[in-house]
């Protein structure tokens, strides 16, 4: 469970994050939505270690977490995805997954000078695994091609893969469903929630796709100009007037529950802005060596 209690960060003059309070809770699948610039991107940055907040704190699982380095989160079990660094591309989507387990005996010289058949075993153990993980998500039949040349919901896939490879506990999705055709979404989709349902991983994700955050989550978090505006099940926030303004600007009176389309989303994401993740693994805001880190 992650507890974020007063969170605050603010660049310059802009309080991107305004005393934001909240409980992901252990099993479930939390959304987090919001218009552009309410501060979503930046939370899950102080979340996952990228960014330090200016106030408040983050506990998992009761533990003061605030401040610790992004490996470190890893390491606890605290992931953030979708963030292919661009040199993995250059690798198979295999050894993309047989990198990822921590303290690998097999990287250490001495241990594979004195060790060979401990080395040999944990390989054979990795390997296994990796294969798990690639039947689970569907990606064998690409296993051995260059991640690079994945589509970008291949991509996404595989990133859902390296958290299984370390058996994430809690992983925070940066839009899943964002730039993905529907059939990998559907993918995307269903391991999202049989790794939930299957593997009691906890899920924490912003999405634009309305649909998908029906669909996926429960509760649901709505931020709007960095503050926690409204939270609970979908119908729930999608009835509170505060979260019909925030999308619409106000310009939604009498059109009842169903307010929030897709396309009023899409309208609202139209406006861009700096805050905008550029999805290949930069980030705006970085003050943790975001670009040095890899899992
Ligand atoms: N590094 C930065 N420097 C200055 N301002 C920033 C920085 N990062 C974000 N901001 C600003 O902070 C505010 C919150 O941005 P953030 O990216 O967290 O919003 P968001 O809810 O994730 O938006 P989106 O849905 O568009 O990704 C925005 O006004 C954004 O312009």
């Amino acid at each position: 469970m992650i507890q974020i209690e007063g969170i605050s960060k603010a660049f310059g003059g802009l309080q991107a994050v305004d005393s934001v309070q909240f409980t992901v809770e252990r099993g479930g699948i939390t959304g987090l939505i919001g218009p552009n610039g309410a501060g979503k991107t930046t939370l899950f940055s102080i979340l996952a270690g990228f960014l330090t907040a200016d106030q408040g704190r983050v506990l998992l699982d009761g533990d003061d977490v605030t401040g610790l380095p992004p490996h470190k989160l890893f390491h606890r079990g605290l992931v953030r995805t979708f963030q292919i660094p661009k040199e993995f591309s250059r690798m198979s989507v295999r050894e993309n997954l047989m990198i990822v387990p921590p303290a690998q005996s097999g990287e250490r010289l001495s241990m594979s000078w004195l060790r060979w058949g401990k080395v040999k075993r944990e390989d054979r153990r990795i390997g296994e695994k990796v294969d798990e993980v690639l039947d689970f998500l569907n990606l064998t039949h690409v296993a051995d091609e260059l991640a690079g040349n994945l589509s970008g919901g291949q991509k996404k896939l595989l990133e859902l893969g390296r958290t299984m490879m370390i058996d994430a506990k809690v992983v925070l999705l940066d839009e899943p469903g964002a730039g993905v055709n529907r059939t990998l979404l559907n993918n995307i989709r269903d391991a999202i929630r049989r790794l939930n349902r299957d593997r009691g991983y906890t899920f924490c994700l912003i999405e634009h796709d309305m649909d998908l955050i029906a669909q996926l989550c429960d509760p649901v978090v709505v931020m709007a100009q960095g503050q926690v505006i409204a939270q609970g099940t979908m119908d729930e926030v999608r009835a509170d007037p505060l979260v019909q303004d925030a999308y619409l600007g106000g310009g939604v009176s009498g059109r009842g529950v169903s307010a929030i389309t897709e396309a009023d989303v899409a309208r609202t994401r139209g406006a861009g802005g700096p805050g905008e993740e550029a999805g290949d693994g930069t980030d705006n805001g970085t003050d943790n060596g975001e670009e040095e880190w890899r899992p």
